[in-house]
């Protein structure tokens, strides 16, 4: 019996961080941001319905999708950014269950599925168990800025455009919080691992 664990957070809470202390311990962690990446790789259907849906205006000169004018649009405008998730995400849920399917077949104990939208796109049914990482709002703008550069209104469009980590908070089976230093924050992820995990057994 293999336990599937959702983590998630809001940008920069510091899921990517909790996934490596995960993947440290050598636990299966499938990540939505990268295979939502693999999904709108040319000759990929959403590829093609990407550019039906914003034009031919998104692509660079060698045909990938621009991330950063796609971003542009879709973290400031919520009925584009409904439309790309739309196109976005079944193929997203696909390509995660096909791998959660693989590591239950190979009796993994635990697998972590990483998704920032678990909560907004309602995909709580893929798991059984939901973590969240949590970081105070002046802190997540703070490391959102410095790791990607971004004008304090960008990040904020970003932040804004997915739950406050408030109301995840309520939502999540288990809170690690993120505030502090690394090693706290490892510390309680191994607290909640032994919680859920012993009691599988
Ligand atoms: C908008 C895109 C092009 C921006 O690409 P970019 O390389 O700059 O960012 P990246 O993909 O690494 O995402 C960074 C973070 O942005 C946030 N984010 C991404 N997409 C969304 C969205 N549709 N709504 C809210 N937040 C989002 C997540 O917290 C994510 O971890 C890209 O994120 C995308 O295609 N998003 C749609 C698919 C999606 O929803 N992915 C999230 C996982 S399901
Ligand atoms: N406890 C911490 N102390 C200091 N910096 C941290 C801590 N946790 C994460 N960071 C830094 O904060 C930034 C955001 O963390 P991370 O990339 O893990 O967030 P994320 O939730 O995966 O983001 P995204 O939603 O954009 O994928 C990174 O630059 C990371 O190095």
């Amino acid at each position: 019996m293999s336990l599937v664990i959702g983590l998630t957070g809001g940008i920069a809470s510091g899921k990517s961080t909790v996934s490596n202390m995960l993947k440290e311990m050598s636990i299966t962690v499938i990540d939505a941001d990268v295979e939502a990446r693999l999904a709108v790789m040319e000759g990929e259907p959403a590829y093609k319905q990407i550019i039906a849906e914003f034009g031919d205006g998104i692509l660079l000169e060698n045909g990938e999708i621009d991330r950063q004018k796609l971003g542009a649009i879709i973290f400031h405008q919520a009925d584009k950014r409904q439309r790309l998730n739309e196109i976005t995400h079944p193929e997203v849920r696909r390509r995660m269950l096909e791998q959660v399917e693989t590591a239950k077949r190979n009796n993994e104990e635990v697998v972590v599925l990483d998704i920032p939208l678990l909560f907004e796109s309602k995909l709580t049914t893929m798991v059984e168990k939901t973590l969240l990482v949590y970081v105070d709002s002046d802190i997540q703008l703070q490391r959102l800025v410095e790791r990607n550069n971004l004008t304090i209104t960008d990040a904020q469009a970003r932040i804004s455009s997915q739950m406050p980590l408030s109301e995840k908070i309520k939502l999540a089976d288990a809170v690690i919080n993120n505030n502090g230093t690394l090693a706290e924050t490892k510390q309680q992820l191994l607290t909640v691992l032994d919680k859920w995990c012993l009691k599988q057994k």
